[in-house]
């Protein structure tokens, strides 16, 4: 199937119709968002405290069908010991979480951890099924700067694309989702859901919820994003974890305290809001790609 085509500018605009292939009917799918507080530089401690918040998710009244944590919870920003501390290979994190999601039958989508590879540190999402298995490794392509991660990390060299429960998904971590044209080739990829792990401080809580507001409005897609809280080396983080449908509606939204985030949503309304204003179908990728 075509969804993308670089093709030279024609009098036409192309059609591609992502509606055909994805799913009209009310599926619901309910989402629980760790988010927790990180304690820098001590992956022990915060692997103890995702294992607690994960038992607490998955004993809710309404058992959550994906559990998505925030960015590096396993070191947060200790990058002047990050070679020290990150997980050689995600090793750790593996087993932690694959054996959890097999135990439990949930999907999960782990946040992002310092994962080390040979001599390398990338910050990586791992995902995976209820069966356990491994179905997402996405390292993060745009290292930020003003956090220093340039200094100490490699980036990413490929896309995050996957498959939870059959349905097409996509991953970006923090500071990606201000690369509209990421999400945007996902999208064309057949994302219909957009997972954003993020370690994103004060004082641009604005931008935060304005971008993962837009990235679901212009890709009709639903955004589940999930923040730390806390403070680390005088940087306060906000919280404020959100999960948004494709008409761009908050659904659920956190405080700025550790908590779980709850959602439910339902992804026949992304088909719903494509069919009502086809972008997909209108785009002209001949006059800006
Ligand atoms: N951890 C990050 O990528 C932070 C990104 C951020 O704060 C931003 O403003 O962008």
């Amino acid at each position: 199937m075509l969804l993308y085509h670089k093709g030279k500018l024609s009098p036409e605009p192309e059609r591609v119709s992502l509606v055909e292939t994805i799913h009209t009917n009310e599926q619901k799918i309910r989402l629980a968002l760790l988010q927790m507080d990180i304690a820098i530089g001590e992956p022990a401690t915060n692997a103890r405290k995702v294992e607690e918040m994960l038992s607490r998710a998955i004993q809710a009244e309404k058992k959550p069908d994906i559990i998505v944590l925030p960015e590096m919870w396993n070191t947060g920003y200790a990058l002047d010991r990050i070679h020290e501390l990150a997980d050689p290979d995600g090793k750790q994190t593996a087993e932690l979480l694959s054996e959890f999601a097999r135990k439990h039958g949930v999907q999960i989508v782990g946040g992002s951890i310092a994962e080390r590879i040979g001599d390398k540190v990338k910050n990586t999402i791992y995902g995976f099924d209820r069966n356990g298995v491994n179905h997402l490794s996405y390292s993060k392509i745009h290292l930020f700067r003003l956090m220093d991660e340039h200094l100490a990390l490699t980036p990413g060299e490929s896309r995050g694309m996957f498959d939870i429960d059959g349905i097409p998904a996509g991953a970006i971590i923090c500071y990606d989702i201000r690369f509209p044209e990421l999400t945007r080739r996902l999208a064309l990829e057949g994302a219909q859901m957009l997972f954003v792990p993020a370690e994103w401080p004060h004082p641009r809580l604005h931008h935060w919820r304005t971008l993962l507001m837009a990235r679901a409005i212009e890709n009709q897609m639903i955004v589940v994003a999930c923040n730390r809280v806390g403070e680390s080396k005088g940087t306060s983080f906000f919280g404020h974890s959100m999960v948004i449908d494709p008409w761009g509606n908050v659904l659920a939204e956190g405080g700025e305290e550790e908590e779980i985030v709850y959602a439910e949503v339902d992804l026949g309304e992304v088909a719903q809001v494509r069919r009502t204003i086809p972008v997909f179908e209108d785009r002209r990728p001949g006059l800006y790609d």
